[in-house]
């Protein structure tokens, strides 16, 4: 049967894989790579981002004394990670698919060189028949440099490699358009372009998640902008991936893709916003150039500002003349030299349109 995605990026969330009591369901995590196996098998290209190292750690170690959250932290996920990857390794073993681990931070998104590293570790995995387990390494990360969750960093994930499709497990059948608990809620199926979801997202949490509903959606928004399908599903259900993947009609939230799909630097760029050392703004006619059809780099003439001190090759904000910010770019020059070129006519780009990300 021809798979309608060639390469699908598999988010497992912490509660997915956990029983209530926060040990790990192993027959959970074994129906799920059945699934995922099926699929290999079938030719599609599998890369899973699986929560669950801090839930599964927390279950094996009794701290001799009151531990602080990072302590925490960093003890379960050094433990738990372990033992989940163990689990994988022998589940997928079964179906005689290898599978490696890669543990990453967000630091490691941050300069091209580190992002088109990553994103060669795993390409040769796939390349050689490997599954990618990937999860953020806990054990090194640095609280304020952390991923928001790995929601976050499954569409980075996504993004970097080119999926087809970014399915997120969570245990929730999808974006309910009212409290999932009221039984006149239900699940929204389609996510066009543009919709504003904040209204539904109630601020509840499952018991071992980090992020939440909006996370999710604000990811999913972002992704699907780039070309990416995206699917929020309920990995606790019964043969969950498969359907998804073959049957139109299983339920579950889709986010629409963009028609236009994104390039791969500009998809680098376009995650990237939190790494930008410096901002431009830009006039009211710079603006409405960048937000009209046609392709359009950001040229000295249009800035009215620049602010903190960048080198050539940084990411910058782009700010517009009201305050807002309204894409992220890589700069062409360092912040003296746009500084000095601000304003003046007939220079070369400060952000060339194909290191441009408009939002
Ligand atoms: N409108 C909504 N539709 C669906 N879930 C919602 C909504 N608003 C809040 N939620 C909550 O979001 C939770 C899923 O997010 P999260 O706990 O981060 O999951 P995960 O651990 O899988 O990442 C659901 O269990 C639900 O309680
Ligand atoms: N890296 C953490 C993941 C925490 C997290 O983001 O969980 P979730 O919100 O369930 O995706 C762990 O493995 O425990």
């Amino acid at each position: 049967m021809k798979q309608p995605f060639a390469r699908v990026a598999v988010k497992i969330g912490s509660n997915v894989l956990t029983r209530r009591d926060g040990t790990l369901d192993v027959t959970r995590m074994s129906a799920l790579t059945d699934q995922i196996a099926e699929l290999h098998k079938a030719g599609v290209e599998i890369i899973l981002i699986s929560s669950g190292a801090v839930a599964s750690g927390r279950s094996e170690v009794r701290p001799a004394k009151k531990l602080d959250s990072v302590d925490q932290r960093q003890l379960f996920s050094a433990v738990g990670q372990a033992k989940l990857i163990n689990r994988y390794y022998e589940l997928f073993r079964e179906h005689g698919i290898p599978v490696g681990q890669v543990l990453t931070t967000k630091e490691n998104f941050g300069t091209r060189r580190h992002y088109l590293n990553q994103k060669n570790c795993m390409s040769v995995m796939l390349e050689n028949g490997v599954i990618p387990i990937v999860n953020e390494n806990d054990t090194i990360s640095v609280s304020e440099l952390m991923f928001t969750d790995n929601d976050e960093l499954s569409g980075l994930i996504a993004s970097m490699m080119d999926a087809g499709a970014l399915i997120i497990l969570s245990n929730i059948d999808g974006i309910y358009n009212g409290p999932p608990a009221d039984p006149a809620s239900t699940v929204i199926r389609e996510i066009g372009q543009g919709k504003d979801l904040s209204s539904y997202i109630q601020a509840s949490k499952s018991s071992f998640g980090r992020g939440g509903m909006l996370t999710k959606t604000n990811i999913a928004r972002k992704v699907a902008d780039e070309g990416i399908t995206v699917i929020i599903a309920n990995g606790k259900r019964d043969n969950i991936l498969v359907d998804i993947i073959r049957n139109e009609n299983t339920v579950c939230t889709r986010f629409i893709p963009s028609a236009n799909p994104v390039s791969s630097v500009k998809k680098w760029i376009a995650h990237s916003e939190g790494f930008a050392k410096g901002e431009l703004h830009i006039n009211d006619c710079t603006t409405k150039i960048l937000f009209a059809d046609k392709a359009a780099s950001i040229l000295p003439i249009g800035i009215t500002a620049v602010e903190g001190e960048f080198e050539k090759d940084d990411i910058v904000r782009i700010v517009d003349f009201e305050g807002n910010p309204v894409g992220v770019g890589k700069a062409n020059c360092d912040s003296m030299q746009a500084r000095e070129a601000m304003g003046k006519h007939g220079k070369k780009p400060v952000v060339h349109y194909d290191y441009l990300y408009i939002e």
